[in-house]
């Protein structure tokens, strides 16, 4: 990278931080016009996103794809990890399993790592989301709450957390006048989203195992959410659902659909306390490393269920991690790997 790009791309990160999409464009632009890769990846993913470009996914695969042919190893490991969700092109894991070890062979640490992960666990074959679904105990009938023990292994839980730790943030409620985030003292743990740039195939091969628990199509996973809970941290009663009769959320809730379920895994099991409560049965569940909990929302109709209140209690020591998602009802979009 020419020092000239690397300041152009610096910049161009900055007025995307402000909002600026003009000069956020124009600076990218002018780095990618001197052919830099990474100025060109990153285009790729704003386009990929939609943001400060149009949103065109096809384009966005096609521009990484011929960067990873030219010999960029991020882009053979990003244009990896587009193929396995099938981003922007069709979802080919045998494709994505053959990029990923192109970039291996050019010395790339991250998609070595990631091989070895998923052959650790013997994950090297089929696509994980033709794997049998792993069976279910029953916790509660009201809400209906299904637990599958130790699905993921632990190192998986360990590389996600770890893929988490430097995007830590104060996490955010929805607004229910305004369908705003907010910050709120209900949820005091903290939250990150692992962008697309920093996933891997072991993160698909997890989503991939979840859809496959909730028995819907990996694409209705929304991107996971990496929660944190230090001592004493909560995330207070609240439902998962969106609530139709809020007006602020029926333009979301149109687009990309209600959420029927929340996968919750828990990523370690080294502190005390922090279960997840359910309130209208006073049950809580104490989750082991790498066991999922699929919460079921809504009724017949995908009407809320209002039994579904729960809560993540505070530990009382140690830190509680837990990767959160929701099964939507609609396809999600490429952007949201991008978006709380
Ligand atoms: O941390 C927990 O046990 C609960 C998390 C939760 O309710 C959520 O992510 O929506
Ligand atoms: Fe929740």
């Amino acid at each position: 990278m020419t020092g000239n790009a690397a300041a152009l791309i610096d910049a161009a990160l900055a007025h995307d931080a402000r909002g600026d999409a003009g000069a956020a464009v124009a600076a990218l632009d002018e780095a990618v016009a001197s052919g830099d890769p990474s100025a060109r990846i990153q285009a790729a993913l704003w386009t990929l996103y939609g943001a400060n470009y149009p949103r065109d996914e096809t384009a966005a695969f096609r521009a990484i794809d011929t960067l990873a042919a030219d010999g960029e190893r991020r882009a053979m490991r990003l244009g990896a990890v587009m193929r396995a969700f099938g981003l922007g092109c069709r979802r080919d894991w045998a494709g994505a399993l053959d990029g990923m070890t192109r970039a291996a062979e050019q010395g790339d640490p991250f998609a070595r790592a990631d091989l070895s992960l998923l052959d650790g666990a013997n994950a090297y074959g089929d696509d994980p989301a033709l794997w049998q679904p792993p069976r279910a105990d029953l916790f509660l009938q009201k809400p209906r709450v299904e637990i599958f023990r130790a699905v993921i292994p632990a190192q998986w839980c360990l590389h996600v957390l770890q893929s988490a730790r430097p995007f830590m943030a104060g996490a955010h409620v929805k607004d229910a006048r305004t369908g705003a985030r907010t910050a709120d003292p209900m949820r005091t743990n903290s939250v990150a989203i692992v962008e697309l740039w920093d996933c891997s195939l072991i993160h698909y091969a997890i989503a991939a195992r979840v859809a496959r628990a909730c028995r819907c199509p990996v694409d209705r996973i929304e991107p996971p959410k990496i929660l944190r809970y230090q001592a004493g941290e909560t995330y207070r009663d609240h439902f998962d659902f969106i609530d139709p009769d809020v007006p602020a959320f029926a333009a979301e809730l149109r687009a990309r659909g209600q959420r029927t379920k929340t996968p919750l895994i828990y990523l370690n099991d080294s502190y005390v306390g922090g279960e997840t409560a359910f309130l209208k049965s006073g049950t809580a569940f104490r989750g082991r490393t790498g066991d999922l909990l699929v919460l079921r929302n809504t009724r017949a109709g995908d009407k809320p269920d209002r039994d579904s209140l729960h809560a993540g209690l505070p530990p009382t020591q140690g830190e509680k991690w837990v990767w959160s998602s929701r099964v939507r009802t609609r396809p999600q979009l490429a952007r949201l790997w991008r978006e709380f």
